[in-house]
């Protein structure tokens, strides 16, 4: 592949600023900036709160879609799980409502502000609208051993599949995938940011630490670095967005569609949380599926949704930065 100059790139970029219908980390507008290359779009959005060498492996990514293209799935579509943002109980139904028919849906936990019991009445209110459903939660880190335990005791009822990122150190998750196998709880240790985060993305599959990764193509610098991962670390794998356009997770399903093994829905249907996209054809699930297909964008959405002047400054002076140092 010919690696494109810093002024090829900068020359493609556009930024554009997505409503969210739903806050999610704290987020209203999803600001992502794309850049065209000879084999279609990409998409550079690391999170605003990224340094410039965590968000190296953002920009690996979105070369990779735009100018190296993805590599042969084997499969024409994946199962997606609706996610929950850590709304109060009464607000799950509209949010899923948002998803159509689905069999597995991810809820967010342990939310900054919010207690075990909001927690608690978000998981049952999911498994009382969707009582066969394969329910997963992600606390992003936010807890501790103890606290997880707890947690994982008291939601034991509700059925969960796996609990992703319960505690952020590896250690932490280790220990506590360790104690729920003692106790007899049925619910599986996934990891996330202990590998799109970890300076060694493997340290987690080494330690025995999680039963399965949750991975995401930017973070770990592209598709084919992602497929990479999950083949080193042997554990099955679960793709999931980074709150992406359309462009973005069309990464996403080239990452599930290529992966040997697909046991689990994905986290790839949450454009179903966002009020605008780059797509005339957004890659929304259709019964609980995303089809591995092109995704077209559109020059109007790309001006529709244009990020102010000053964000769009913002985003091309960091996507300079970056390329200068790739
Ligand atoms: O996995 C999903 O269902 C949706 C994606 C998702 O949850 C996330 C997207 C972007 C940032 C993260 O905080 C979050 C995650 O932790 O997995
Ligand atoms: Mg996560």
């Amino acid at each position: 592949m010919e690696h494109p100059t810093t002024e090829e790139l900068l020359a493609s970029a556009r930024v554009v600023s997505l409503p969210m219908r739903v806050r999610f980390r704290s987020v209203t507008h999803r600001e992502v900036l794309l850049l065209c290359g000879p084999a279609g779009w990409g998409e550079f959005a690391p999170f605003p709160e990224y340094d410039d060498a965590e968000a190296a492996a953002w920009l690996r990514a979105a070369v990779e879609a735009a100018w190296e293209g993805f590599p042969t799935p084997v499969r024409s579509r994946v199962p997606v799980n609706a996610t929950v943002p850590a709304v109060a109980a009464a607000g799950v139904e509209p949010v899923l409502a948002r998803f159509g028919a689905v069999t597995a849906v991810k809820i967010k936990v342990a939310e900054r502000g919010q207690s075990l019991d909001d927690d608690v009445a978000r998981v049952a209110e999911v498994r009382r609208l969707l009582p066969a459903a394969n329910l997963r939660i992600d606390a992003n880190g936010g807890w501790n051993v103890t606290e997880a335990l707890s947690a994982l005791e008291a939601l034991a009822p509700y059925r969960l599949e796996y609990a992703e990122q319960p505690v952020m150190a590896v250690s932490d998750l280790r220990a506590v995938r360790l104690e729920v196998q003692r106790r007899g709880l049925p619910v599986l240790i996934a990891a996330d940011e202990s590998v799109r985060k970890a300076e060694d993305p493997l340290r987690v599959a080494r330690e025995d630490a999680a039963d399965l990764l949750v991975v995401k193509v930017a973070p770990l610098g592209g598709v084919r670095c992602a497929l990479d991962i999950v083949a080193q670390a042997g554990l099955p794998a679960v793709v999931s967005s980074a709150l992406d356009s359309s462009v973005g997770i069309s990464a996403g399903v080239a990452l599930a569609a290529a992966l040997p093994d697909l046991p689990y829905a994905c986290g790839l249907a949450t454009l179903s949380l966002m009020d605008g996209d780059v797509s005339p054809a957004p890659l929304l699930p259709d019964a609980g599926w995303l089809a591995v297909r092109p995704v077209p964008v559109s020059e109007e959405l790309l001006e529709r949704f244009a990020a102010p002047a000053d964000r769009t400054r913002w985003w091309l002076e960091r996507l300079e930065r970056v390329a200068a140092a790739l």
